[in-house]
């Protein structure tokens, strides 16, 4: 039936009203569990700081990246016992194909990399900005997705990368005002722990997991992480070692324990002499009991704390250099970091740091009466091929109106297009600022 068809068939000219919907219940107007909606003012926020993660990876030279946020399930099956892989936000489609929401950013990476194999030259340094997420049973109402800001340097085997990674970081907070009496970055390797387990024989394929469990050190009780670590296979002995060597308190302690000659103390010297000639060594720190909680670190490994101990790691990161062949793909070394959206915006209120992001708007055009709509269009679009924006009045509004609007969108000044005036070709202006009010011919207008 087509719009000026009644039920009949026959033309009546009039638009025939379409049947009423039936009266729908008001639906839910929240966003799902664990999710939110970024209206203007939250949404300015958000937009704020990913320009800063934009303008960060720009001055370090990345490439930004993207990938789907709906990926094969199989990219995060890891049998590592790692919390990530228990929340995964998996589901089978209507193809029945297992898939799963992204949890992070760092598989896909690896995905795409085998994907473009030779055609890519290394290294790479790609970054993104991607939302992941999380299925938790609401019982702890946290968030079931965050953004996150991921920086990746593939094809680098040396230090330099972790150094560089970490620099990025600093450059980040202090874009913010963020200091190092702020926040810190604890610092360490898995190579201490491959050093400390690789007398003990563990089978390569269980380093993963027993980092997992031993990440899990201060979230739940010793005597669980020595059985945990036991019914993975890991003798009595090796526990008391493994946990001796996690307390170490220095770098210097720690050479003494493992020796100058392993790759472990070798390259944490070389990354904390970096560290000096990047200029943030007083952000740094070595902490042996830094593993973090993805099974595929096998090297440095680092994550931003802050100082006073209140708040959740800011971003974590580390090497993974093993990750791209467990995909079947070359040996090539990697490493990279993530930053999440959360736990950075507890930070800046803590620190009242807190940006004030505004509307802003230059111009409010407003005809002063509904023939002069046209006019006002016309004038709209020349201030806008000037690059300026505008706010233009789209229905007949009193005057009182339009000022409250002005001062709401925080334009700069408002135009007015009278009868009298346009006839002149000109327009009056009003500063909002100042007061200031002229009349101006429209080409004078810039
Ligand atoms: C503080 C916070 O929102 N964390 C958070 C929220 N959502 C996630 C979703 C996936 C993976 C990690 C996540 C972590």
């Amino acid at each position: 039936q087509s719009l000026n068809e009644n039920a009949s068939g026959s033309r009546t000219g009039a638009l025939v009203p379409p049947p009423i919907l039936e009266k729908l219940e008001k639906i839910d107007v929240n966003p799902p569990k664990g999710t939110r909606d970024f209206p203007p003012e939250e949404m300015r926020l958000r937009s704020w700081i990913f320009h800063n993660f934009r303008e960060v990876s720009r001055l370090f030279g990345f490439e930004e990246v993207d990938y789907p946020v709906l990926e094969s399930e199989a990219l995060f099956i890891r049998k590592a016992g790692e919390e990530i892989r228990d929340q995964l936000y998996s589901f089978e489609d209507r193809g029945n194909r297992r898939v799963a929401l992204r949890p992070e950013l760092t598989p896909s990476l690896a995905r795409v990399v085998i994907q473009k194999g030779k055609s890519v030259s290394l290294p790479l340094k790609w970054f993104a900005i991607g939302q992941c997420w999380r299925y938790e049973r609401m019982t702890r109402g946290r968030r079931r997705e965050h953004y996150q800001w991921n920086m990746d340097i593939i094809g680098v085997p040396g230090v330099m990368a972790e150094a560089e990674l970490i620099s990025s970081i600093v450059t980040f907070f202090k874009r913010l005002g963020i200091t190092s009496s702020d926040v810190g970055f604890k610092v360490s390797s898995r190579k201490v722990l491959q050093e400390v387990l690789q007398c003990y024989s563990i089978p390569e394929h269980l380093f993963g997991k027993v980092c997992v469990i031993i990440d899990k050190m201060e979230k739940i009780p010793l005597e669980e992480i020595k059985t945990e670590l036991g019914s993975a296979g890991v003798s009595e002995k090796a526990i008391v070692d493994l946990l001796q060597v996690m307390s170490v308190k220095s770098l210097s302690e720690l050479e003494e324990k493992l020796g100058s000659a392993g790759d472990a103390i070798v390259e944490l010297k070389q990354l904390f002499s970096l560290a000096d000639k990047f200029g943030y060594s007083e952000w740094i720190q070595f902490d042996a009991s830094v593993v973090r909680g993805l099974a595929y670190y096998t090297g440095v490994v680092f994550e931003g704390f802050d100082r006073e101990g209140k708040l959740r790691a800011i971003c974590g990161g580390g090497r993974y250099d093993k990750l791209l062949s467990t995909f079947g793909g070359d040996d090539i070394p990697a490493c990279g970091f993530g930053f999440g959206d959360a736990v950075i915006v507890e930070l800046l209120k803590e620190k009242g740091l807190m940006p004030e992001l505004n509307l802003q708007v230059e111009n409010i055009v407003c005809p002063l009466d509904q023939e002069l709509q046209g006019a006002a269009a016309t004038i709209a679009t020349i201030l806008r091929e000037k690059g300026q924006s505008v706010d233009l009045v789209l229905e007949n509004k009193p005057l009182k109106w339009v000022f409250k609007r002005a001062a709401r969108i925080n334009a700069s000044r408002l135009i007015l297009v009278g009868n009298s005036e346009w006839q002149k070709g000109m327009v009056k202006v009003k500063v909002l600022a100042t007061g200031e009010q002229y009349e101006i011919e429209l080409n004078q207008l810039e």
